[in-house]
């Protein structure tokens, strides 16, 4: 089992290490509903193939004339139990295989969840949310089609075949001839049908995540669609992979056309005939014989019918299976660590000589610093110099590749990771909102355990409490898909109150934003204020006014912090520090403006 940040307690396992042995190893946990329906379907088969054998020997006892009278009635009772005995049970096995089916389809669809819950940010970064979108409903919902009607026709097929045979050889054996040969050719068939089905059927379902991905970038990327006006390119790139998803189909459907047990069934039904009528002129088999032979043979059809679309099916199902299992046992870089660290914090955080680099190239270089428990740490430096992810580095979103960072004394990496993150909260620059009310999103971090109370006291400290009962709903206002609904401003606010309300006592800011009119600049300016208060908090934000109440400011170029002290010492040896100033000072009200983004740089 790899690593993974979220586990739930008595997670069922299964085996992953063939796409095959999962889907097993799903189904065996379903045993009793699975092998109850194999003893309905072996029922309800045995119950059909012997209505063929009655009716040849009702053929029989009409030959009889009357003689025959007396047997004929039996032949029918016998006929309508059988009849109603078979629809009894091919009705139980088809219940219990949807059952089987969609509760394997939700056991599926609640593991992948967690796997995905419990993968890393690298992991997150790496993959395609429409890919992860395509795996998530498409190559679950064939897993679903796999089992029923995938699996259950298949498994019906195969036993309607060997119970019709078994009739035909009871009947007799010489009988045997035609349909064994049909079995042999048909079992060669399906296996060669199959095997050039199968890359076909692998390629179709990573097409479709392709195409699915594409899309999902430019629905949610609309707005940079539209303003840039690329919607002819972005529809070309998307019918180009369409048409290669529609090529896969076609081939699909060509090696489904050259199928060929259906031909050789109706072959076999011929010859089948031909050799019933010979026994029958030699006086080897008697005319109900013959009848019920046909009858038994005519059955086969079902297989062969159905057996070309159900391996489709449970082709295309074991492809679904391979790429979420795929997803599933991605490498992720973190662990819950469940056995580590868990303490109220103090709130002291170390950087001891980090170095981190995404890929190859270092982003943060040798950094250090130390703040004391409830300090403010003000980040300054110029944009992509590697504030944000240093800040990342706290709550082991990334983790260091040399180096230590250390929260009240103890390396983040034996830290509990749920007692860690839990203590910290982080406003990012980019605020993302649940398609949820605005109480349920300021209440996000505490889940269930909010109340009214504290969510609208959180809110009036972070200056959102007016905005809020401004909309009709007031709290209960239901915010679009990103926060689409609310401003920048009023966003970060519910920012704010949701970390107000999770109480952390580290808290991560990043408040980069700058074009926010005056009046919202003075509400914002105060719920961060307050939110400062009694936390340690590292705030990376190019406000002059904020960086003065800070404790210390880290100036980071390159990745590197250059220097660090108070404001007074940075004002006083620091140049790149000097140089922001410098602007800052003979610009008129500075102390409420943003520090321009070269200067703050200072290359
Ligand atoms: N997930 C990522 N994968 C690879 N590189 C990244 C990733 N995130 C950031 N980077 C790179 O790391 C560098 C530092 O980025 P970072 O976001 O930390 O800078 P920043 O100082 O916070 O910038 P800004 O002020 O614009 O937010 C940039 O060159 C950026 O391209």
């Amino acid at each position: 089992m790899s690593k993974r940040e979220f586990t739930v307690a008595n997670e069922y396992h299964y085996n992953r290490i063939s796409p095959t042995r999962w889907i097993i190893s799903h189904l065996l946990r379903h045993k009793y509903a699975a092998f109850g329906f194999m003893i309905l379907s072996l029922s309800s088969n045995a119950l059909f193939s012997s209505i063929s054998v009655q009716t040849g020997r009702a053929f029989n006892a009409v030959l009889l004339g009357e003689a025959g009278r007396a047997q004929l009635v039996t032949i029918a009772l016998t006929l309508l139990v059988i009849v109603i005995l078979a629809g009894t049970t091919d009705l139980g096995a088809r219940l219990l295989s949807e059952i089987t089916g969609k509760r394997f389809a939700r056991d599926a669809r609640e593991e992948l969840y967690i796997s995905l819950l419990g993968k890393s940010q690298t992991f997150h970064n790496r993959q395609r949310v429409g890919d992860i979108m395509a795996r998530a409903a498409n190559d679950m919902s064939s897993l679903s089609d796999m089992v029923v009607p995938g699996f259950d026709i298949t498994f019906d097929s195969f036993v309607s075949l060997t119970s019709n045979i078994i009739f035909i050889g009871l009947l007799s054996p010489q009988l045997l001839l035609t349909p064994l040969f049909f079995t042999i050719v048909f079992l060669i068939a399906l296996r060669h049908y199959s095997r050039r089905l199968s890359p076909v059927s692998n390629q179709m379902r990573a097409q479709f995540g392709i195409t699915n991905a594409i899309l999902n970038e430019a629905v949610n990327g609309i707005e940079v669609v539209k303003a840039t006006a690329q919607e002819k390119q972005e529809l070309s790139k998307f019918v180009k992979n369409a048409t290669l998803y529609r090529d896969f189909f076609i081939k699909n459907g060509k090696i489904q056309g050259q199928y060929l047990p259906t031909l050789l069934l109706g072959i076999t039904l011929a010859l089948a005939f031909l050799h019933g009528l010979y026994l029958v002129s030699s006086g080897q088999l008697s005319i109900g014989s013959l009848v019920a032979f046909m009858g038994l043979m005519v059955n086969l059809r079902f297989p062969a019918y159905m057996s070309i679309w159900t391996f489709s099916l449970i082709q295309l199902g074991v492809a679904g299976a391979g790429r979420i299992l795929k997803l599933m046992k991605e490498e992720t870089d973190l662990d819950e660590n469940e056995q580590g660290h868990q303490k109220e914090m103090r709130g002291e955080i170390v950087f001891d000589n980090v170095t981190f680099s995404y890929g190859t190239t270092p982003i943060l270089k040798n950094v250090s610093f130390h703040a004391k428990p409830g300090e403010t740490i003000a980040i300054v430096g110029q944009t992509g110099s590697g504030k944000s992810t240093l800040t990342k580095l706290v709550n082991r979103i990334y983790d260091a590749n040399e180096g230590r960072v250390l929260i009240d004394g103890v390396d983040v990496r034996d830290w509990n990771l749920d007692a860690l993150r839990s203590q910290i909260s982080t406003i990012e620059q980019d605020i993302f909102l649940f398609s949820r009310s605005l109480a349920d999103n300021i209440a996000y971090g505490l889940g269930q355990k909010a109340n009214r109370a504290g969510i609208e006291q959180a809110a009036k400290d972070a200056q959102a409490h007016d905005f809020i009962m401004g909309f009709k709903e007031g709290y209960e206002t239901i915010v679009g898909e990103r926060g689409v609904t609310l401003s920048g401003g009023q966003r970060q606010r519910i920012a704010i109150a949701r970390a107000l309300l999770t109480d952390p006592h580290i808290l991560i800011l990043d408040d980069s934003t700058s074009a926010i009119d005056s009046a919202t600049e003075d509400e914002i300016q105060k719920a961060i204020k307050r939110v400062l208060l009694g936390r340690t908090t590292l705030l990376i934000t190019h406000r002059l006014s904020q960086i003065r109440w800070a404790d210390k400011v880290l100036v980071v170029r390159k990745g590197e912090v250059i220097d660090q002290g108070t404001h007074d010492e940075l004002m006083e040896r620091c140049e790149t520090y000097q140089r922001i100033f410098s602007h800052y000072e003979s610009a008129p009200a500075a102390t409420e403006q943003a520090i321009p983004m070269t200067a703050a740089g200072g290359e």
